[in-house]
């Protein structure tokens, strides 16, 4: 990482020095020298997307029970006025970014570069819908997290249904943002899955998340994922992360 990080650095270098360079040409000839490369650059795709984009609202993939339970946990994150008191939400919406390192706790602190460089896989597919389509909320005490999740056509494993890696990918992605929410940046240490049902493909799933303990560094969670009306139980598990300084991703 820390070469790639190198590499662009170094790319970006050398594009911005084109100004600076002691060339012989003549002075109109190197700007139409930078301006041809200023063109392509912007044709060119750039090694990371210039603005952050929120994966976790709605949009045209998202089914009927998708929406609705966005409905209902959305609802519940604005303030509302009982009474004369004003009470807080009882959820909160984590927006998901691409780029989700700046979003993390302490991530603000890291370099731009590095933030933009850092992009959750199940976020970069393009197909609305095709893949990973889900959105978390996590409750104000932030003991729980839940997530919708649809699971699109991609993610096929056996004739019809969901693939376990896919759903073990879930269970990582919400137990690991939940750990992360209530602790500083962890990383998995164990990830121990039971799965009891198969999880038909296109269809819409519940993954809760609770905090069983902290202990240090070490954030203990469980998780199930079931149906939407909670009657069948598809997958259980239970997860070890540790929090790390970020040096620790870059070999430091
Ligand atoms: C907004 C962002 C959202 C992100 C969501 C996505 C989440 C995705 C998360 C991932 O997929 S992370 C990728 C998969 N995980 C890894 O690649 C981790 C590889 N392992 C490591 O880097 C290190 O082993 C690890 C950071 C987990 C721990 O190393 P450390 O050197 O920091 O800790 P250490 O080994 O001293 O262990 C600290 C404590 O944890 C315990 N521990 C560590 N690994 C364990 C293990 N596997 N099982 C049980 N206990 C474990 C260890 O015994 C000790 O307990 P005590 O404090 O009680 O002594």
């Amino acid at each position: 990482m820390a070469r790639t990080l190198c590499r662009i650095f170094k790319g970006c270098q050398s594009i911005c020095s084109l100004p600076l360079m002691k060339t012989r040409l003549h002075p109109s000839a190197s700007v139409l020298l930078r301006t041809v490369c200023v063109r392509r650059m912007l044709t060119l795709p750039l090694p990371f997307s210039p603005k952050a984009r929120d994966f976790s609202l709605p949009n045209s993939s998202w089914g009927a029970e998708m929406r609705q339970l966005y409905e209902h946990y959305n609802s519940q994150c604005e303030e509302e006025m009982k009474g004369e008191e004003k009470q807080d939400w009882a959820w909160k919406r984590l927006p998901s970014y691409n780029r989700s390192l700046k979003y993390a706790t302490g991530g603000v602190y890291l370099s731009k570069i590095i933030q933009s460089k850092a992009r959750l896989f199940t976020r970069n597919i393009k197909e609305p819908g095709a893949a990973f389509e889900y959105v978390l909320f996590v409750s104000k005490d932030e003991q729980k997290c839940v997530c919708i999740f649809q699971a699109g056509h991609l993610l096929e494993g056996p004739p019809g249904h969901v693939h376990g890696g896919a759903i073990a990918t879930m269970i990582d992605t919400v137990t690991g943002t939940h750990a992360s929410v209530l602790s500083a940046p962890v990383m998995t240490a164990n990830l121990n899955i039971n799965y009891r049902r198969p999880i038909p493909l296109g269809s819409t799933v519940l993954i809760e998340s609770s905090l069983n303990k902290t202990e240090g560094r070490k954030v203990l969670i469980s998780c199930k994922v079931t149906s939407t009306d909670g009657s069948k139980l598809h997958t259980e598990a239970t997860a070890l992360f540790v929090a790390i300084n970020v040096s620790h991703l870059l070999g430091g």
